[in-house]
């Protein structure tokens, strides 16, 4: 038995395996110390193998999924290795064989996937600084592959967002073993473009691939090649039916680098969190695949603004005609088409998938009719209006409430097939068939006590007694001579036999052959059910973002071609959800204002101003109404954001370094028609480094990207930049003190701010008060001396007179300092002396 466990898992050497003994899944070796370690399962050993005791644990066959989804979660991959031989029959140990394969990127299992997420497996190869890409969504059939260029691979798979990867072995990227998604390296022949090329071909029964775009020189066709090599290793050698090969392209998007999707936290927070989020804020969708369309859209921008118009109409006509309310209960009764059609073309869909995906298609022609009928609405409905002949074949093939699994029958419905009705009908009409041949037989030979019956040894028998012989007709053929009667046996009563005694196993087997032929029945129309299975995704999604619009008060933007941005009383839209009174702002750029210089105090609210600008135009270009009063958007081709600093301990690089790469790469890319948000940026060195890059870095926006710049910083001095460059705009966010208290405006104003309010913020956040009133005095005597010193290192350079005075003041004049004498009265001035008496 161990050398067959040896056998298979040379196989799967980075895998777990999964070793089937019984009604339990046994892993051995380190196999074992791992899933033990993983599942927090119990490990033993037992008996031993060249001396050594084996290591083992294992899990019940029936608790397989959920310790399956948590593997995978921890990105792990597991071969399944199932007996197949007869423990009954074999001789020596049962055959066994890896049934199927687990892996982060192609799971198909409704039980282990996440219903909110695309899954997806992507495969990369680089060559001469160029990037191929090839992607997969087993679960949605979504195939697609693009060429890029290396530097853009951090932002790709921050879009992308891959649950493993596959790289030809000898691959060397720093990038991807900092990843904590799973990388695995492959055969680098496998990434070849004339086999992929063959094989694809093959796949999707083509001359070529050109009709799909795909030329033989990208890149990117052999990392298609290798992950389609690779999907059909998991699942068994059998590939689902993809539709077809899609080709990407930069221009079709606005385009996000990784740091712009993390700082707006689209679909995740910086620190990681799901909530809240672009995401979690909007998504109300009805469905799985409402959900995952959404998140699509958040991360893929369009540029072309008619396809955007397209969408946009689409929510204007849902609002003004109120059709949300009656949409979204219909919706919310659509099963994840798009994971049961991919379960249908793996071959491993379940009966009450295909029960799940007829109640839905039911619905379909009544979401269909209650579509309005303009713009997108037209092909969606003829999208969920497609192939009523599907509902009806599985309406008629499979049962109302049909059983878990095909194997234990009660699947398919009665009257789909002659010969499992009779089956069945045998099995439950046993006893009546027995009565009735009985009263016939006795009628046809007029022996009244003939009778009828069964016996395991026997089986079915007519027996008639001695006295009778003589009336027994020809065709009766003798079983079983007893000592007062025989037993006889007819050609009927034969047949009936036959039937009846297997019939149980022939329903069974019956069943599953037509189950099989059921769902082969379905592979033509996988494209069909697919598309149907997107207009629901889509109507969802648009439903969603009406019901959105309307519930927070979102507006219709308006679209041109110049380079323009005016956003009037504009929200963010998370924080608004979160705070009771949120202040609005307007923005506006066009050529004579490209760069917004936003100062005011901490906590006054300009990060918040600067993401709600690019969450504002992100969401118009995903064709969403907008959290504003107004919004006028011009040509818009990628957003930048340079916000926030945090370590990259794990690649090397510290906070500064981050920051100023970030910066780097936005000097060098962005262009007129790029969103740029800069905030604070030079804080992660000294003042004086600091201020003088902040500066540069400011003047090169203006002068030679020309982008829409938001550009927030603590630095007065930049304030100045508006009196040379007429393209800059001063803005300031305001606060006032009032008595100990610091309160904060919120809204954006023209001109520079006055003051910075730092030490206000640190005392409201809890710095000791010593320290803050410490911090108070060093303010005045640094803004007397040190821009005038020149050199930073005065600013730290220690006043001993001052620091002296500091150290020894005496508690009682420290007192003294804290009191406010016009609002004392005579009855604490007093008790004030007692106390600063006791104190001397
Ligand atoms: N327009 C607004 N209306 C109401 N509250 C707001 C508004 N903008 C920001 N706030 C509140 O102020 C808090 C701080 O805002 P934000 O982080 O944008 O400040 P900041 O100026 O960037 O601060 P720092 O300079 O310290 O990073 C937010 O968490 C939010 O609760």
């Amino acid at each position: 038995m161990m050398a067959q466990y040896f056998s298979l898992k040379a196989d799967h050497t980075d895998k777990l395996v999964f070793y089937r003994m019984g009604d339990f899944y046994e892993l051995f070796y380190e196999d074992a110390v791992k899933a033990a370690r993983l599942l927090d399962i119990t490990l033993t050993t037992r008996g031993s193998s060249a001396g050594e005791p084996i290591k083992m644990c294992g899990i019940p066959f029936h608790s397989l999924e959920p310790y399956l989804a948590k593997l995978v979660k921890l990105g792990e991959s597991i071969a399944i290795c199932e007996q197949i031989g007869d423990p009954a029959t074999s001789k020596g140990p049962v055959e066994r064989k890896v049934m199927r394969v687990v892996t982060p990127g192609t799971l198909t299992d409704a039980a282990l996937l996440d219903d909110k997420q695309e899954n997806r497996l992507l495969a990369l190869r680089f060559v001469k600084g160029r990037l191929g890409m090839a992607w997969l969504s087993l679960a949605s059939g979504d195939f697609a592959l693009m060429d890029s260029d290396v530097e853009k691979i951090g932002s790709e798979l921050e879009r992308l967002r891959p649950a493993e990867i596959l790289v030809p072995e000898g691959t060397e990227l720093a990038l991807l073993d900092q990843l904590r998604i799973p990388v695995r390296k492959i055969a680098s022949w496998q990434f070849e473009n004339d086999s992929a090329q063959r094989n694809l071909s093959r796949h999707f029964s083509v001359h070529d691939l050109s009709g799909f775009g795909v030329n033989n020189d990208m890149l990117a066709l052999g990392a298609a090649g290798a992950l389609l090599d690779y999907v059909r290793s998991t699942q068994g050698g059998s590939l689902p039916a993809l539709d077809g090969l899609r080709v990407e392209s930069t221009t079709q998007y606005i385009e996000l680098d990784a740091a712009t999707r993390r700082n707006l936290e689209i679909t995740e927070t910086i620190r990681g969190e799901t909530a809240p989020t672009l995401f979690s804020l909007l998504d109300q969708c009805a469905t799985g695949m409402g959900s995952r369309l959404l998140a699509h859209w958040l991360h893929h921008p369009l540029r072309q603004h008619h396809k955007i118009i397209e969408r946009q109409d689409a929510i204007s006509t849902l609002i003004e005609q109120a059709r949300g309310e009656t949409l979204y209960p219909v919706l919310r009764e659509i099963a994840d088409i798009e994971r049961i059609v991919s379960r249908i073309a793996l071959r491993s869909a379940r009966p009450r998938d295909l029960a799940s995906l007829r109640s839905s298609l039911q619905v379909l022609p009544q979401l269909a009719a209650q579509l309005p009928h303009n713009g997108l609405f037209r092909g969606l409905a003829a999208a969920l209006n497609a192939e009523p002949a599907i509902a009806s074949l599985l309406q008629a093939a499979i049962q109302a409430e049909p059983g878990v699994l095909i194997r234990e029958g009660g699947v398919i419905a009665d009257g789909y097939s002659r010969d499992l009705d009779e089956l069945r009908h045998i099995q439950s009409n046993c006893g009546d068939f027995l009565t009735q041949l009985e009263l016939r037989e006795r009628e046809r030979t007029g022996i009244s006590s003939l009778r009828v019956e069964y016996n395991r040894v026997a089986g079915f028998f007519i027996e008639v007694t001695n006295s009778y012989l003589s009336q027994v007709p020809e065709d009766y053929r003798r079983r079983q001579t007893m000592k007062n009667a025989e037993r006889y046996i007819t050609p009927e009563l034969k047949q009936f036999e036959e039937k009846a005694l297997s019939a149980n196993e022939r329903a069974l087997a019956l069943e599953k052959q037509l189950y099989e032929g059921l769902i082969e029945a379905l592979q033509v129309h996988l494209s069909t059910l697919r598309l149907a299975g997107q207009a629901v995704a889509t109507l969802d999604v648009l439903v969603c973002l009406a019901q959105r619009a309307e519930l927070s008060g979102y507006i219709a933007p308006h679209f041109c071609d110049d380079a323009v941005l005016h956003i009037e009383a504009g929200r963010h839209p998370v924080v608004e959800a979160q705070i009771d009174d949120f202040i609005p702002n307007s923005a506006e750029f066009h050529l004579a204002r490209k760069l917004l210089l936003i100062t005011g105090p901490n906590m006054g609210g300009k990060s918040t101003y600067m993401r709600q600008v690019a969450l504002i135009v992100l969401l118009a270009h995903i064709g969403s109404y907008v959290p504003a009063q107004s919004a006028k958007i011009g040509r818009v081709d990628r957003i930048f954001t340079r916000i926030g600093a945090s370590d990259d301990l794990a690649g090397g690089r510290s906070t500064f370094m981050v920051e100023m790469t970030e910066t780097a790469n936005i000097l060098n890319n962005a262009n007129e028609y790029s969103l740029v948000l800069m905030d604070e940026v030079g804080r992660g060195t000294s003042t004086f480094d600091g201020l003088a890059l902040a500066w540069s870095i400011a003047r090169a926006l203006i002068e030679k990207n020309r982008s829409y710049t938001l550009f927030a910083t603590h630095y007065f001095e930049l304030t100045r930049l508006a009196q040379d460059y007429p393209q800059v705009s001063n803005v300031h966010l305001d606060a006032v003190e009032h008595k100990d208290k610091i309160i904060f405006l919120h809204a954006v104003q023209e001109g520079p701010a006055s003051q910075s309010y730092g030490i206000a913020v640190a005392s409201l956040a809890g710095v000791p008060r010593d320290v803050v009133r410490q911090a108070k005095r060093k303010l005045l005597d640094l803004e007397q001396n040190s821009l005038q010193n020149g050199p930073q290192a005065d600013l730290f350079a220690v006043n001993h007179y001052d620091e002296a005075m500091e150290l020894e003041l005496h508690p009682a004049v420290e007192a003294l300092q804290d009191i406010n004498a016009d609002e004392l009265s005579p009855r604490d001035a007093l008790a004030l002396i007692y106390r600063l008496q006791a104190l001397i």
